[in-house]
């Protein structure tokens, strides 16, 4: 039989932790050693046993084969949850660039010996019967927030203290007259060893549609064949895409397995959380990034004892310790926030790939508007592309759509940034009582001060970028939080004439304000979130319709369910096209479509008016048509011709530092080091150039970008580069560099 190796790091707090060592397999392990597996071997010159973690098999070594020597034994049966992420570290080191301890950390939840917290629940003491008396009592005296609470315990009659706080926004206003009267007790539960009891009701089943029950039927019959791949599903908003995942985590569970599930945190609402808890009761466990380190801990704790088999939380939930997982899940797979912005800067779509393939899982990931990057591998096969089309409650339709021209508005003497169809219909839906959602892609920073005498816009002294005008009193630097009073005179020329320009959501407020004086008006944006649940304040409150419109960024486009809306305004559909970003069309089609998602949810007619400054862009045209194929295919086609990801490989690397003459050196002489190698191998090189925000926080930045099909002939020329600022100190003393691949 052939000789295999395995690539072996030793203990992870050892300082060699950075590069491998060859072993040989001997022939009575052959079969038990895997990437993942926990090894015992001789090490150093006294042939000390010590514990290595297997990161890779390969038929051949790197290191001299009469001197290699051999595993002597396997520490555990199988492979357990984290020797398995200790080579999924490896993994990410070598994909994206990082050293092993940062991957270590970001697969790794820090240890941190906390207290066991006494975790609180509210438990409700009344009978069903009572229970309603006390709901209905509650919804005649309009105590909302008690109404919340009530109707939450006719689905589980046990609450953990925190979901009641953050997610349901309940204040001790509140709850303190309930249990006073005795309706509700505050109990201290030890959630670590004595978990809640949530009963799961599976009052949330639905009936599924046949379009639905196509995708659990084929997943499931693949899932018994033990058939594990990528599964797409492109599903309109609102086509009931959550019913089916629960379905397809139900097959898992069935089978023994464990289930990860990612949902992009600004979507982690309280609807979604508790659609979880009601049908898989106290097998849940969420995280989100509200929990402190310890809590975190404690939660994957859980899951590594197998007290619970579905995780669901943001990206790094990713890197739950089940040993064994049977499905991972990505909802809203095309969001951003599935990449991470700090080394390693990993896709969650990409490492929940390679983490299915070592687990033996299946990765099911979906979207009202999949990404290019997994919508051209469904073409290609490499994924199974499932499709939705229609909205899965009874009598409800997508939203008629249309785009107001807003050149021709203001032709037509219309200065407002109310449309005349827009504004015709916000009266007819006030007028109905019905609810309206103003949306603007951007957010706040828009909102410059400038002068009009000299032109001079104001700017952060650290950052290459204007401050932003809070509250029309500070000026505020959205990447340092550098904050000045708003002066009085320009601070260039002294001339008292000067205002904000661009529209921000305060400005639009008010003008909404003036516009409809009887409107009630809520603003969701970064400023009247920043305080803890002041997110899902602003939702709940709109959600009772204690307003008529509620006005926002992205932040109000994320999955939210409000029957009653059935009108959105996206104010300048073309703000989000205009940044230098060649995702710039995509994250604008995405951001209409998600946006016309919100209208007409339940059974009443939606409308949804985009205006816009380039109708005949092909981003808003197709969004307004809803006619995802159509903007996939003009989208690529640029894609290709400018050789843009997921055409090519797009490899960043970005050069920092906080002396300008040696970052332009040091980066200079990297682009001529690796030029000979990228001619010859057709690398496109741009740069090196000054970042979009070429100073931030006293730091330059400059970046180089390659383009080439090929992966790994950018991990080549990545090589390179690191051994030039290895060897040349001299020159990269002072430059930090980083990678990105995209
Ligand atoms: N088969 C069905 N019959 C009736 N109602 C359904 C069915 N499937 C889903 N629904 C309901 O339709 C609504 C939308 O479903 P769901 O939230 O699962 O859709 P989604 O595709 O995840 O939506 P979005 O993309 O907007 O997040 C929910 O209120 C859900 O309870
Ligand atoms: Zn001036
Ligand atoms: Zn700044």
């Amino acid at each position: 039989m052939a000789e295999r190796y395995a690539r072996i790091i030793i203990d992870i707090s050892h300082e060699k932790v950075d590069r491998t060592f060859d072993y040989r397999i001997p022939e009575r392990l052959c079969e038990d050693v895997a990437v993942g597996s926990l090894v015992l071997i001789p090490f150093g010159r006294g042939n000390a046993m010590r514990k290595g973690y297997v990161v890779g098999i390969a038929s051949h070594a790197d290191y001299d084969r009469d001197k290699i020597k051999e595993i002597a034994g396997i520490v555990t049966d199988g492979v357990t949850a984290e020797s398995l992420l200790v080579s999924l570290a490896w993994w990410l080191k070598e994909q994206y660039g990082s050293t092993m301890n940062q991957a270590l950390k970001t697969v790794l939840p820090v240890k941190q010996k906390i207290k066991p917290k006494e975790k609180k629940v509210l438990r409700c003491l009344l009978q069903k019967k009572d229970l309603l008396t006390a709901l209905q009592e509650a919804e005649k005296k309009k105590y909302k927030a008690r109404v919340r609470l009530f109707q939450a315990f006719l689905d589980n009659p046990l609450i953990p203290y925190e979901i009641a706080v953050n997610q349901m926004n309940l204040s001790s206003a509140t709850l303190k007259p309930v249990i006073e009267k005795g309706y509700v007790s505050l109990e201290s539960e030890e959630v670590y060893r004595n978990p809640i009891k949530l009963e799961a009701t599976g009052k949330s089943r639905v009936l599924l549609n046949k379009g639905q029950q196509a995708i659990v039927e084929e997943f499931r019959r693949d899932y018994s064949a033990h058939i594990r791949k990528t599964y797409l599903i492109h599903g309109v908003t609102g086509s009931g895409k959550t019913e089916v995942y629960m379905e397809l985590i139900d097959r898992v569970i069935e089978d023994g397995k464990q289930v990860i599930v990612l949902i992009p945190e600004i979507a982690l609402t309280y609807q979604t959380v508790m659609r979880f808890y009601g049908r898989f009761g106290n097998r849940v466990s969420i995280i989100n990034s509200r929990l402190s380190a310890g809590e975190r801990y404690d939660q994957f704790e859980r899951a590594r004892n197998g007290d619970i088999d579905i995780m669901i939380g943001p990206r790094s939930a990713l890197f739950t310790p089940f040993s064994r997982l049977g499905l991972i899940l990505i909802d809203e797979e095309h969001e951003g926030a599935y990449k991470s912005e700090v080394v390693p800067r990993y896709h969650a779509r990409e490492v929940a790939e390679k983490r299915a393939s070592m687990q033996d899982a299946s990765l099911v990931l979906g979207s009202a508007t999949p990404s290019l990057e997994a919508y051209t591998k469904a073409l290609r096969g490499e994924y199974q592309l499932f499709r939705l089309t229609e909205r899965a409650k009874k009598d409800s339709r997508l939203a008629a759509v249309s785009v107001v021209d807003l050149r021709q508005e203001l032709k037509e003497g219309n200065k407002s940034i109310f449309s005349r169809p827009l504004k015709a219909l916000m009266e007819d839906r006030l007028a109905k009582k019905e609810q309206i959602m103003l949306f603007i892609n951007r957010r706040g920073y828009a909102n410059f001060v400038s002068c009009r005498s000299c032109g001079e816009a104001i700017r952060c002294p650290h950052c290459d970028v204007t401050l932003t005008l809070h509250n029309n009193s500070r000026l505020v630097c959205h990447y340092c939080g550098h904050s000045v009073p708003m002066p009085d005179r320009c601070p260039a020329c002294s001339s008292p004439y000067i205002a904000n320009f661009g529209v921000g959501t305060q400005k639009i407020e008010l003008m909404t304000k003036k516009m409809f004086p009887s409107a009630r008006v809520l603003r969701m944006d970064l400023d009247t979130t920043k305080k803890k649940g002041g997110h899902e304040e602003i939702l709940t409150a709109f959600s009772e319709g204690e307003a008529d419109i509620l006005i926002g960024t992205q932040m109000i486009v994320k999955g939210h369910d409000f029957p009653n809306v059935t009108l959105v305004g996206v104010l300048a559909a073309d703000l989000s096209l205009n940044t230098p970003d060649y995702r710039s069309a995509e994250r604008t089609f995405q951001l209409l479509t998600q946006a016309a998602g919100r209208a007409g949810r339940d059974f009443k007619h939606g409308d949804v008016i985009i205006q816009t400054y380039s109708p005949e862009h092909y981003g808003i045209v197709t969004a307004a048509s809803q006619d995802y194929e159509s903007f996939y295919n003009q989208e690529m086609a640029f894609r290709r011709l400018m050789k843009y990801p997921p055409a090519n490989v797009l490899f960043t690397v970005q050069f920092s530092s906080r002396e300008e003459k040696l970052l332009t050196h040091g980066s200079d002489a990297a682009a001529a080091f690796i030029m000979p190698q990228a001619e010859q191998e057709r690398v496109q090189i741009i740069g090196p150039v000054e970042a979009s925000v070429y100073k931030i926080n006293d730091i330059y930045r400059k970046i180089l970008y390659l383009k080439h099909e090929n992966y790994d002939i950018l991990i080549k020329i990545r090589d390179q580069i690191d051994g030039f600022s290895e060897t040349h100190p001299e020159l990269f003393d002072q430059i930090m560099i980083q990678y990105d691949f995209s």
